[in-house]
């Protein structure tokens, strides 16, 4: 019989109300000692005092719901209190539940793990799940949520229907050579599945947006010392993040912050200012500070090119701008005329603002969320694989197809197709799962 496990739901810290759960075989036992009463009635909140039942002490007042398996999240008995989110009475509740027979901790995500293994979610929509819990921006949420609700693994049941259809066919006609099958039933399984392919490579192609979708965009703030890279950071993080100093120099490590632009998540990163390795002045930490710039610049997926509008652009600097460049003059409250017109560069788009004044700060704002926006929104497919792991299982299937297609006798076909469809169990957990149950659950925080 497996241990009966507790935690506190909701977050750590003062609030309101604290919901902790119990699950497993002691829940029921757990619920009648603490509040002194017959169990209540199942999915009905009810208010109860709550005791310590060696000592008597009342701990709390709040409401108590229960849950008797299988209908239950975990598909346990298990029950819930609601109780005010304070330390003192978190942590008596906490010891009281410890006390009790068959009862423990639950470790982070054994409450979904036990859910998982009573089949009433799969690996993707645990995944699902962990996602919306870690959720930022609203984008994210969609996506996790169309997770959580079944999206992918229908997807991933539809195309095993369609293949273990044909694959039934392919071994009837390997079982019965000799029946009257349908003359055209070879000619029909092979364009399904050339059918079939198509639509995987489809998801295969979107399903790098998927994954940084739960990352979220880099972007890299880049340009000369002083410039007003760090005050641009500040400025779009409406907080002070970065040191801001007159002098040159003054940012080494890389800065993130993490914003929201338009619903879709963004890691914007300061970065040390750029200058030429060779000046004299230079001392280690800044040269290195200017190695670990340029590599962010390179791996970020947009670059704010951001330049002092008072000063000559340096030449070695504008060298980075590219294809995935927003241009910033910045400091145009200094300035009496426009900025310098450049030779055309291939950048997205060329802005002059002030981080001091605010002025363009709107503009680039904007800019930056259509951008965004253009880069998750490809022929609007709203990606299903979300993980590389997905992308992994999906191209193997893919693989396995194009064998599959190729393969001169229909035995080697029937094989090529049943692996596709083991490597298609793999997304939703039905197969070879061991190694991921580890890595999945550890993403949940205790109580989930
Ligand atoms: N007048 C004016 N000064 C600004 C503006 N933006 C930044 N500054 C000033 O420029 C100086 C440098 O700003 P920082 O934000 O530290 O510049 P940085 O690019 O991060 O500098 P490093 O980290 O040293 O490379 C500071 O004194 C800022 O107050 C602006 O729009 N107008
Ligand atoms: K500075
Ligand atoms: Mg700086």
């Amino acid at each position: 019989m497996s241990d009966t496990i507790f935690a506190p739901s909701s977050g750590a810290g003062r609030a309101g109300v604290t919901v902790m759960r119990i699950s497993g075989p002691h829940a029921a036992l757990a619920l009648e000692r603490l509040t002194g009463r017959p169990l209540p009635e199942p999915r009905r909140a009810t208010l109860a005092a709550l005791y310590d039942p060696e000592s008597g002490e009342l701990l709390d007042r709040g409401l108590v719901l229960w849950f008797p398996g299988p209908a239950s999240f975990t598909g346990e008995d298990l029950a819930e209190f609601q109780v005010h989110g304070s330390r003192a009475v978190v942590d008596a509740m906490l010891q009281t539940l410890a006390r009790l027979p068959g009862c423990a901790p639950a470790e982070p995500g054994a409450f979904t793990r036990r859910a998982f293994d009573a089949g009433k979610l799969d690996l993707t929509e645990v995944e699902g799940l962990a996602d919306l819990i870690a959720a930022e921006t609203a984008v994210q949420r969609r996506q996790a949520l169309r997770q959580l609700d079944g999206g992918l693994s229908e997807r991933i049941a539809d195309w095993q229907a369609r293949l273990a259809r044909h694959l039934a066919y392919l071994e009837a006609a390997i079982d019965f050579p000799d029946e009257e099958l349908p003359s055209n039933v070879e000619l029909e399984a092979l364009s399904n599945i050339f059918g079939l392919r198509a639509e995987m490579a489809q998801h295969i192609a979107v399903a790098p947006l998927g994954e940084r979708l739960r990352e979220g965009l880099e972007i890299a703030i880049v340009g000369p010392p002083n410039a007003g890279k760090s005050s641009l950071l500040n400025a779009l993080a409406q907080r002070d993040v970065a040191i801001v100093a007159e002098t040159a120099g003054t940012t080494r490590d890389v800065i993130e912050v993490r914003l929201d632009l338009g619903g879709y998540p963004v890691t914007l990163a300061d970065t040390a200012g750029l200058r030429a390795a060779g000046d004299a002045a230079l001392d280690p930490v800044e040269m290195e500070g200017i190695r670990r710039s340029r590599a962010r610049a390179e791996a970020a997926d947009l670059k704010l090119m951001i330049f002092d509008a008072t000063d000559v652009p340096d030449p070695a600097v504008l060298t980075l701008a590219d294809a995935d460049t927003l241009l910033c003059w910045n400091k145009i409250d200094l300035l009496q005329d426009l900025p310098p017109t450049l030779p055309r560069l291939p950048t997205l788009a060329t802005l002059a603002l002030s981080t001091k004044s605010g002025a363009g700060l709107s503009e680039l704002v904007s800019r930056l969320t259509e951008t965004v926006e253009a880069r998750f929104a490809v022929a609007g497919a709203a990606p299903l694989l979300t993980r590389a792991r997905h992308r992994r299982a999906v191209e193997d299937a893919v693989l396995a197809l194009d064998r599959a297609a190729e393969a001169e006798l229909p035995e080697l076909t029937a094989e090529d197709l049943r692996l596709a469809l083991r490597a298609l169990g793999r997304v939703a957990g039905q197969v070879d799962v061991e190694d991921l149950l580890d890595v999945i659950f550890r993403e949940f925080c205790i109580g989930k």
